[in-house]
């Protein structure tokens, strides 16, 4: 990680990931620990009404991305804040010392999304955003790479390893005139009273809370599908051969996203794992048909790796890779 002393006398840490992975329960530790500022973009918006309105289809809200960093612009330079959201290419780059990006096993986070009770749409684009790593490879084209760091969030203990390397990384940050993060409680201390439901920032201690107290209802799951194929003519075959068999299919947006001019207007802005839907559906469109393609664009292994996913509820979990590359 690079550390960076600019005009700032304390960092300014953005923690980032698909919906779940923990960033509300890792930042509320975090805060804590180096008794820093606790963004929770999501819940800023809600609060200031930084948004275009309720999208019913995507089930969010549309957030308007000039109104958050307006209403952000100052307290980020004064530094000694953690962001929290699930998108990252959007704020200015200059804001963050460090990019944290969790990262969270596909079968934990599905089962904590289902918890949530989260619509099949709005669980499989968040799966599938995980899967392709949509976060980090956000986080890897909007920031300088060495500020970016990916980190495991599958367990309580993870939170506390990742809580005890950023706090270890503020505390080292070369500012000024002082050392920047306080000297908190100790990390475990934290998350136990955030279990406990004392911590100081209630939203943590109320999203754990709900996780224990809603163990063992979780749905059963989807039967999930990976193929990896270089070519668009095989995912067609493959999609109408599985379609036939009664499955749902759901497409993988990196692929279009890689093939298609990025959005810069935000309600077409793809950044929040909500959003992908209606991104799919406008950049499908876009992407040139198998005929359209060049040779180039119809065996490229990085435009078409990664294709797409199938959902059923009939059977178990099963995920099954086909490897496929052309030399
Ligand atoms: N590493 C972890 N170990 C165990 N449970 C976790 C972990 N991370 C998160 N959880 C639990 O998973 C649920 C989701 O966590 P949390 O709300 O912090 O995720 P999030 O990434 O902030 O989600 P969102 O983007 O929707 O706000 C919570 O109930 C939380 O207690």
């Amino acid at each position: 990680m690079v550390q960076e002393s600019g005009k700032r006398k304390k960092p300014n840490i953005l923690v980032t990931g698909t919906p779940g992975t923990g960033k509300t329960t890792t930042c509320t530790a975090l805060a804590e620990a180096i008794e820093f500022h606790h963004i929770n973009v999501g819940e800023l918006v809600k609060e200031k009404n930084l948004h275009d309105g309720w999208d019913d289809e995507l089930d969010c809200y549309v957030l308007n991305e000039d109104l958050v960093c307006d209403e952000l612009e100052d307290v980020m330079e004064a530094g000694g804040n953690i962001v929290d959201y699930h998108g990252c290419d959007f704020f200015p780059e200059r804001w963050f010392d460090c990019v944290v990006v969790l990262q969270t096993d596909n079968t934990i986070l599905y089962d904590r999304l289902s918890r949530r009770g989260y619509k099949d749409s709005k669980l499989s684009n968040n799966i599938e955003c995980e899967i392709f790593q949509v976060l980090l490879e956000e986080a890897k084209e909007s920031y300088q790479e060495d500020k970016v760091i990916g980190l495991k969030s599958d367990t309580i203990e993870d939170i506390s390893r990742n809580v005890a390397t950023l706090t270890d990384w503020v505390r080292n940050w070369p500012c000024p005139s002082q050392r920047c993060g306080k000297r908190g409680r100790p990390v475990e201390e934290i998350l136990n009273s955030i279990k406990s439901g004392t911590a100081k920032h209630k939203e943590g201690a109320r999203r754990m809370e709900a996780s224990e107290s809603e163990e063992g209802e979780v749905p059963q799951r989807n039967a999930t599908f990976f193929f990896y194929h270089p070519c668009y003519f095989l995912e067609d075959a493959l999609k109408a051969l599985f379609k036939c068999l009664g499955f749902q299919i759901g497409t993988n947006t990196r692929a279009h996203k890689r093939s298609t001019m990025k959005p810069s207007n935000s309600e077409e802005n793809p950044s929040t794992p909500e959003n992908n839907a209606s991104y799919e559906q406008k950049t499908s469109q876009d992407v040139p048909s198998y005929a359209e393609q060049s040779d180039d664009q119809k065996c490229s292994t990085s435009q078409n790796f990664v294709s797409f996913y199938l959902f059923s509820h009939q059977i178990p979990l099963f995920i099954i890779t086909f490897q496929y590359i052309y030399f």
